[in-house]
């Protein structure tokens, strides 16, 4: 099969966890001996370039992960990953800096509190792709869970115009999260910024207090090696989402290849 695709694992920005955890497993599963190699691209190019080999029905391996509209819009199917290189289940945390608590007590109570569920992340991003503006997807959202964004804010003091900065990767499960927590950040009186760079970055900005916080944190593998690097320079949260899940994953109609192992010839 891989002669099909050009022995190409067509993948997102080259220092996502998920590509690392890839080229873990293209060694791991004797594929780079088969000189399978991964392809860098972005989201909106790998999620394109998905679009149209489903529209030629031709192979294609991508790198997936839940929640992400990719599963609601394609018929798309995760490989099996006997070598549990990608890790069982993943949950997101939120990584704020050192200090928030003091500097920031009722931002800092309102992050630790944020959580939600797949389901309700997929309905933000949803929105996103069908061309809604993050911001005002990340409003509506709000707008419609009352209750869910009351059980983050109950009981903290509003402020006046302090000033908040939230980095983020601009995945699309993650434009959705840092949208809505930043939203409900400024209705609670903070000026928030958010600001889109590489996943690496993102931890060095929490890590010297140049940012506040981000809720991109893949954990415990795939962004695992960040965690290790920025140990002690960050606190962590704990999960803002749970049961996320990244791996390989096809197109349903290439049905005799089933597991990462199936990709060798
Ligand atoms: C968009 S991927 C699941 C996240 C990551 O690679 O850290």
């Amino acid at each position: 099969m891989g002669s099909q695709i050009n022995y190409t694992v067509t993948g997102i920005d080259a220092g996502a966890g998920i590509m690392s955890s890839t080229q873990k497993a293209l060694k791991a599963y004797g594929l780079e001996s088969d000189n399978w190699q991964l392809q860098t691209s972005s989201t909106a190019a790998m999620t394109s370039t998905l679009d149209k080999a489903i529209q030629d029905k031709r192979p294609i391996v991508i790198t997936g992960w839940q929640p992400h509209w990719m599963f609601t819009k394609y018929p798309i199917k995760f490989l099996k990953d006997p070598k549990n290189v990608f890790g069982k289940a993943e949950h997101i945390d939120t990584v704020v800096r050192k200090g928030l608590k003091t500097d920031k007590p009722e931002a800092y109570t309102v992050l630790d509190r944020f959580h939600w569920t797949p389901a309700q992340m997929s309905e933000v991003m949803l929105k996103v792709n069908d061309g809604v503006d993050p911001e005002k997807a990340a409003k509506q959202w709000i707008k419609k869970n009352p209750k869910q964004v009351q059980s983050w804010t109950k009981g903290v003091k509003k402020v006046h115009g302090q000033s908040l900065k939230l980095t983020y990767v601009a995945w699309d499960s993650e434009i959705a999260s840092t949208n809505v927590i930043a939203q409900v950040l400024r209705n609670q009186g903070y000026k928030v910024t958010i600001q889109a760079m590489e996943i690496q970055p993102v931890w060095a900005s929490v890590a010297t207090g140049a940012a506040d916080a981000q809720v991109s944190a893949w954990l415990p593998k795939t962004s695992g090696l960040f965690y290790k690097d920025y140990k002690g320079k960050f606190e962590d949260l704990g999960p803002n989402l749970k049961g996320a899940k990244v791996g390989l994953a096809v197109p349903k109609y290439m049905t005799n290849i089933n597991s990462i192992e199936d990709l060798k010839n």
